[in-house]
């Protein structure tokens, strides 16, 4: 935990000065606004959810800091403390404990000669200066979406980071995911009360998807006197996390949000992967190896596994490449077309042929297409606005079979689906590691009064990053990347996509790259002859906020 302390930035005031950054409140600054004064200087809340702002800072040779907001940036002149853990026995031997202000994380790790030094975000970790009384703090945890193992272990060492590590006393968990701000009790967390709570799946909060009412949401938060909320979720959790940071800002309120990225599809961009995803990997081995021996054991056998990944297939494309038994990959990025030369169907017939039996694993969100086309669909959504899917599973084992039959060949299919399963686990030893050292960045950077930021695994190393950059877009599987590939030449399977699909595909995930690359916002940068620049905060709009919040 210590920090390296060999920042590759030089060090220069205007660099250090950026947490002080002085950006007037748009309406006063009051942490104890009553409700009258509350609602009085309420303006429309979703004029200011449109809009949010961009620190960013230009250096030497293309360096660009895409900064996390501060609380000093709209609350001047709060007090610091010096940060408690100098006093911690355990700590106190640590050399450089505290991360220098200096250092950042680089979002891109391959370089050439003449790249720009690129994106980068700040390093997370504890600061010497913080900017909470330990018994100041009153804190909130909060989880949403669908489930994920290792949920319980952040929500843990959130707990005893703040207890432990801060001496933080006041600690709740909201009930039942963001409406439960507004319609559930919340329990008290203490490290007595998680202490346990690691070794099982789900999460001890209880989730829930829709509910997010952005203004009922804060004043349950001003009403309960909360000053740090940990939001735990998925893309859609960080956004409405990044619309409680913008209301809260807005009402001048002295209040951490800090988002922890949940998603068992792992579809969240810029971080390295997201927590869960290994076990949920992990687990799937053990439906794949059943559909294995099922499929070796029985004439012409094909064992179906159904896996999650509604728009991403990072879950299916993981499980194959571990397990080494797959024939067939399917994944919502790669289309498919099942009649005809070249098509799905005449490859599972070839397999069969060859080795007698074969394994296919499929995840949830492929195909989706060529199932509407068959079955009329409905377009169903869920609470939060999620499609709702076909199944996939069933309807490829219709197919196989109604083509099996056709040919009257014999055929032993056996359809596998766990995908509950794999997300309802406890999280493994590497994932408990990976969430607690996610909670504990996540504490640190609360104390030292950033907000509006998620906590992420950026290269090997732990960064806060601003909302923007990981709601603006999903994490895909790309198609025309090298593991993808890998992926391919260890099934052995075709891709069912021409010369000109492929093509196509670069060009479209070329420009969606450039579109999200900091190159966009180079040229709104400024430059001093000092190392660095002078931060420069932009509003700009952004389609998330756009949209009223989906319900
Ligand atoms: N654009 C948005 N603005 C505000 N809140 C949102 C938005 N999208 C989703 N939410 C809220 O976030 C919560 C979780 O969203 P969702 O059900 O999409 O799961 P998720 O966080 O993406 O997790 P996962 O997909 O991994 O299960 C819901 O309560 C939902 O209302
Ligand atoms: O049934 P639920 O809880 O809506 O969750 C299903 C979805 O949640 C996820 O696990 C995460 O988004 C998806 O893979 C899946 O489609
Ligand atoms: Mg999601």
């Amino acid at each position: 935990m210590a920090s390296s302390g060999s920042s590759t930035i030089p060090s220069t005031n205007s660099y250090t000065r950026l947490p002080d950054l002085k950006i007037p409140p748009r309406s006063g600054s009051s942490a104890d606004l009553t409700r009258s004064a509350r609602s009085s200087r309420l303006g429309s809340p979703m004029e200011d959810m449109t809009k949010y702002e961009k620190k960013l800072l230009q250096g030497d040779g293309g360096y660009l800091l895409e900064d996390v907001p501060h609380l000093t940036d709209y609350i001047p002149d709060l007090p610091t403390h010096p940060n408690p853990l100098q006093d911690n026995t355990a700590y106190s031997v640590v050399k450089q404990y505290f991360v220098n202000t200096d250092d950042t994380v680089v979002q891109k790790v391959i370089q050439h000669k003449s790249s720009s030094r690129g994106t980068h975000f700040r390093r997370a970790g504890p600061r010497q200066k913080v900017y909470f009384e330990s018994d100041e703090v009153k804190a909130c945890i909060v989880t949403c979406g669908g489930l994920c193992p290792g949920l319980n272990t952040v929500i843990r060492e959130i707990v005893c980071g703040l207890e432990v590590m801060y001496g933080v006393k006041e600690l709740i968990g909201i009930q039942g995911g963001y409406m439960g701000f507004y319609s559930k009790n919340t329990v008290t967390l203490t490290r007595k009360t998680v202490d346990d709570i690691h070794k099982k799946g789900g999460t001890i909060l209880g989730t829930s998807r829709g509910g997010h009412d952005t203004i009922k949401i804060v004043d349950s938060i001003q009403d309960r006197g909360i000053n740090m909320v940990f939001i735990i979720g998925g893309d859609g959790t960080q956004k409405g996390a990044a619309a409680i940071y913008q209301e809260v800002k807005r009402r001048g309120y002295k209040c951490v949000v800090c988002g922890i990225p949940k998603t068992i599809d792992n579809d969240i961009p810029v971080i390295d992967k997201s927590f869960g995803f290994d076990s949920a990997v992990e687990e799937a081995q053990r439906a794949i190896n059943a559909a294995h021996v099922e499929a070796e054991s029985a004439e012409n056998g094909i064992g179906l596994v159904k896996l999650m990944g509604r728009y991403s297939g990072f879950i299916a494309q993981y499980a194959t490449l571990a397990s080494r038994d797959v024939d067939l990959c399917l994944i919502p990025e790669s289309p498919f077309y099942l009649d005809g030369h070249g098509g799905l169907l005449e490859f599972i017939e070839k397999r069969i042929k060859e080795y007698g039996h074969m394994v296919i694993v499929v995840a949830e969100g492929a195909g989706q297409d060529l199932i509407a086309q068959d079955m009329r669909s409905m377009d169903n959504k869920d609470a939060s606005g999620n499609k709702l899917l076909l199944d996939v599973g069933l309807w490829l084992s219709q197919k196989i079979k109604e083509h099996f039959g056709k040919k009257k060949k014999t055929l032993n299919l056996k359809y596998i689906d766990p995908t509950y399963m794999i997300r309802a686990i406890p999280s493994n030893a590497s994932d408990n590691v990976y969430c607690t050292l996610l909670a504990q960045c996540a504490v640190h950077g609360a104390m030292a009064g950033f907000t509006g930021y998620t906590v992420g695994l950026v290269n090997g190393r732990h960064a806060y990053i601003p909302f923007y950059k990981i709601t603006e877009c999903q994490n895909k599987v790309s198609i025309t990347d090298r593991m993808w590939a890998r992926l391919l030449s260890s099934t052995n399977q075709p891709s069912f996509l021409s010369k000109k699909d492929i093509e196509e595909k670069k060009e479209e995930e070329e420009l969606q790259v450039s579109a999200t690359s900091a190159d966009n916002v180079n040229s709104i940068t400024t430059r001093t002859g000092l190392g660095f620049s002078p931060i420069l905060t932009l509003s700009l709009y952004h389609p998330t906020f756009m949209k009223p919040p989906r319900k």
